[in-house]
């Protein structure tokens, strides 16, 4: 059995340029990987099926699930006969704006390229990606990446200034293509990107603290207001800066002292099943 970790992500910022003609909407994210994964378990099979086993009752076990589609998408595309048995230890809340599912996805594209010896770049693997969703590609590369397109056009950038970062989700999932579909493009207050990558690069707190931001939180909190409150929370328990995550409802808190990170994750866990305190992945000067 061959094990891949397929972290979950959350955006620092997400901006929406504009609605394209095929009904996505041209992005401008930046996205970082956090020590919070699920564990994909891979071994081979001569009968050529692809069979999924989850601990996550919730999620499908047939083509629905994306890491069944990205080991039809390698079978098909290089024509091989074998099969795969696909474990998916899940950690990763579900449709919580942290891309489980694409993470999936990607670690099974990485990993199958490694059991059947494809021999396919991270950029080959990415474009593979793209195909069966857009936050795919990033998940292939993770780390730290400014993602633009509908989110498959990535760039690297270096890891963001070192931190610790609280999850916390609460009890309802959302749907990404409603919360697109929600967004009212003339309203749209623009989080400042470059600011975003100047404080990256400079591995300035403050700044990344002061430039995060993201268009969809307004619509996700008209469907659910509920995440409005788990926001006010974290800010009040000490977070230095709070932003829901994606199309939501995961709300993230940033905190850079190890104390104020006990009291906003206590306390939170009075509000929300799920909560998490993690770290962002390949940061430069970890702190413990
Ligand atoms: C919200 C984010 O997670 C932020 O990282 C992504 O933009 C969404 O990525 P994802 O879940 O991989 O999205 P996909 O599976 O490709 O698309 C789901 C649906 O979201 C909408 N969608 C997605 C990406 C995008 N740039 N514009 C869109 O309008 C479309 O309605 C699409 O049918
Ligand atoms: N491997 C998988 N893990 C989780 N969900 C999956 C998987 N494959 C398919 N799905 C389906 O995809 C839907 C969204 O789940 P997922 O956890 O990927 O959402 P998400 O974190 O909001 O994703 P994103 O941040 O990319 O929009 C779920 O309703 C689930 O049924």
């Amino acid at each position: 059995m061959l094990y891949v970790k397929a972290p979950a992500k959350i955006n620092l910022t997400l901006d929406v340029l504009y609605k394209r003609p095929d009904n996505y909407h041209e992005v401008e994210m930046i996205m970082t990987t956090v020590d919070l994964a699920d564990r994909i378990g891979l071994e081979s099979r001569h009968d050529g099926i692809i069979k999924i086993n989850s601990t996550n009752g919730f999620i499908p076990d047939d083509n629905r699930n994306l890491a069944y589609q990205a080991a039809q998408l390698i079978k098909d595309t290089y024509g091989i006969k074998k099969g795969v048995s696909i474990t998916i230890e899940k950690e990763i809340p579900v449709a919580a704006g942290l891309a489980g599912g694409s993470s999936d996805a990607a670690a099974t594209l990485k990993g199958l390229n490694e059991l059947w010896n494809l021999g396919l770049s991270l950029d080959t693997l990415a474009e593979l990606g793209a195909k069966i969703g857009s936050d795919v590609s990033f998940c292939v590369y993770g780390g730290t990446a400014l993602a633009t397109g509908r989110g498959e056009k990535i760039q690297k950038l270096p890891a963001p200034p070192t931190c610790w970062v609280v999850l916390a989700k609460p009890k309802i999932g959302v749907s990404t293509a409603q919360v697109y579909g929600g967004l009212n493009i003339d309203e749209i207050e623009h989080p400042n990107t470059k600011k975003m990558i100047e404080a990256i690069e400079k591995e300035d707190y403050s700044l990344m603290c002061n430039s995060i931001g993201n268009v969809l939180e307004t619509v996700t909190f008209k469907l659910h207001p509920e995440v409005i409150m788990i926001k006010e929370q974290m800010k009040r328990f000490g977070a230095d800066a709070v932003l829901m995550s994606g199309s939501g409802p995961t709300v993230f808190g940033l905190v850079d002292n190890e104390s104020r990170l006990s009291r906003i994750y206590n306390g939170l866990r009075g509000f929300c099943d799920e909560v998490f305190a993690v770290r962002m992945l390949g940061e430069r000067n970890p702190l413990a």
